[in-house]
């Protein structure tokens, strides 16, 4: 309920996150951990209210000094919130007739720091820029994946409807779902039987490009907590194997418990030092397959995650491009003759994504790009450059992603 102390909180939390120094979903978690005793729709308010301002920042700026929390959150409450006046004029805190008497904002104004607007500038046209900063302040909605090794995908849906979870199919992806409304599915049977995982549908056309076969050697190089890796697993039909590199002990730590949910025994987590770590030398020249789902900027996931745009900048990519063709080489060196790589990242910014391949490609000779206009499932996406996937959130209603894939030919 709002009130001065609720007030107080979300000033409190909000200056802390508009430091940028820890991830704003971090921040809120730790923030909920030790404020225990707020109520469910507190918890609700004070999270819609961060996630609106780092949405709507420079928005915002064109009416308010980001730097008066409380006009800030008031402005919002009163705009975004739709709280009602009448009890707006119950907070000792702020003055409703000042925040009544403060311009409106102006919608038109683009939703990415100069450094990336610059970049995004080079080769989209603005039109297409405002377009991607609309969709981008949109909240992302919350997509499945079906096990379909453990039920189908209509059978999964039939179970959502009948206990009152709205949901349709996705438009691409054969195997996706999306909720209608957020749903916490943690402690549903679906979840806890591994027949569901969430998972956006970017992240599971990215998957499908690498089109893992029945008794492949399968390497997923940066696997994290392996949400491509059950995927993959899922289309060999838990035959063949898959090998799931990462070098955080915390991310591939989280593998094995939905590991044993999905029933999957092809998947061999290993944690590795670095892209270079003699572990994987071992593996040269024999895989079938290697997923590089690269570390990036994440700017594909303002959706969920706005605050990034504010925690990067120039200097943050230059050293992601480079981790990023590092770990692509080593990546390389897995391939065998005939063999494939997909190169993925998360990011909207061509320096991480063609880029990289393109000085891939310009260093290795024994390596050719693939045109995937030809795989079925993404023929519905109507790319308008058949050698990437290039998704994004105004176009195709997904989380901003790209993947390439790379042939060894020789
Ligand atoms: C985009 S995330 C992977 C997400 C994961 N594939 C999924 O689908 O859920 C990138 C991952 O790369 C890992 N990483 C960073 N540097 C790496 C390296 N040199 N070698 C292997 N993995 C690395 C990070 O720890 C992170 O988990």
């Amino acid at each position: 309920m709002i009130n001065d102390s609720l007030l107080k909180l979300n000033v409190q939390l909000l200056r802390e996150v508009l430091e940028f120094k820890i991830p704003t979903d971090a921040l809120l978690s730790k923030f909920f951990r030790e404020n225990r005793k707020l109520q469910f729709t507190d918890r609700g308010i004070i999270a819609e209210t961060v996630y609106t301002i780092l949405r709507n920042y420079y928005k915002l700026s064109t009416a308010i000094e980001i730097k008066n929390t409380f006009t800030l959150i008031a402005y919002v409450w009163l705009h975004y919130l739709k709280t009602p006046p009448s009890e707006l004029s119950k907070l000792k805190s702020i003055k409703l007739a000042v925040i009544e008497t403060l311009p409106r904002v102006n919608e038109n104004t683009i939703e990415f720091p100069e450094w990336i607007k610059n970049r995004l500038s080079k080769n989209l046209p603005e039109a297409e820029i405002k377009n991607l900063s609309k969709a981008m302040e949109q909240q992302a909605p919350l997509t499945l994946r079906v096990n379909t090794l453990k039920m189908s995908v209509s059978e999964v849906h039939k179970v959502l409807n009948a206990e009152g979870i709205k949901s349709e199919l996705t438009k691409f992806s054969p195997f996706g779902i999306t909720l209608e409304n957020k749903a916490d599915l943690m402690r549903n049977k679906l979840f806890l039987d591994g027949a569901i995982e969430v998972q956006d549908e970017a992240s599971q056309l990215a998957g499908i490009l690498l089109e893992p076969k029945r008794s492949e050697m399968v390497v997923d190089f940066c696997a994290g907590s392996g949400g491509k890796t059950l995927l993959f697993g899922m289309l060999m039909k838990n035959t063949g194997r898959i090998y799931a590199f990462d070098i955080n002990e915390r991310r591939l730590g989280n593998l094995t418990p939905r590991l044993a949910r999905s029933g999957l025994s092809n998947v061999y987590p290993q944690l590795i030092e670095s892209e270079n770590d003699s572990k994987i030398k071992r593996l040269h020249g024999k895989i079938d397959k290697v997923f590089v789902d690269a570390p990036c900027l994440g700017l594909g996931t303002l959706r969920r995650n706005p605050d990034l745009k504010f925690r990067y900048n120039e200097e943050s990519l230059l050293q992601i491009n480079e981790q990023q063709l590092s770990i692509l080489s080593a990546a390389s060196k897995l391939v065998k003759s005939g063999g494939k790589i997909v190169y993925a990242t998360c990011s909207i910014l061509r320096e991480e994504n063609q880029d990289i391949v393109e000085k891939f490609l310009a260093a290795e000779s024994d390596f050719r790009l693939i045109d995937i206009g030809q795989i079925p499932v993404l023929e519905k996406l109507k790319l308008t450059d058949s050698r990437f996937l290039t998704l994004s959130p105004a176009v195709h209603g997904t989380d901003g992603f790209f993947a390439a894939v790379i042939e060894k030919i020789t």
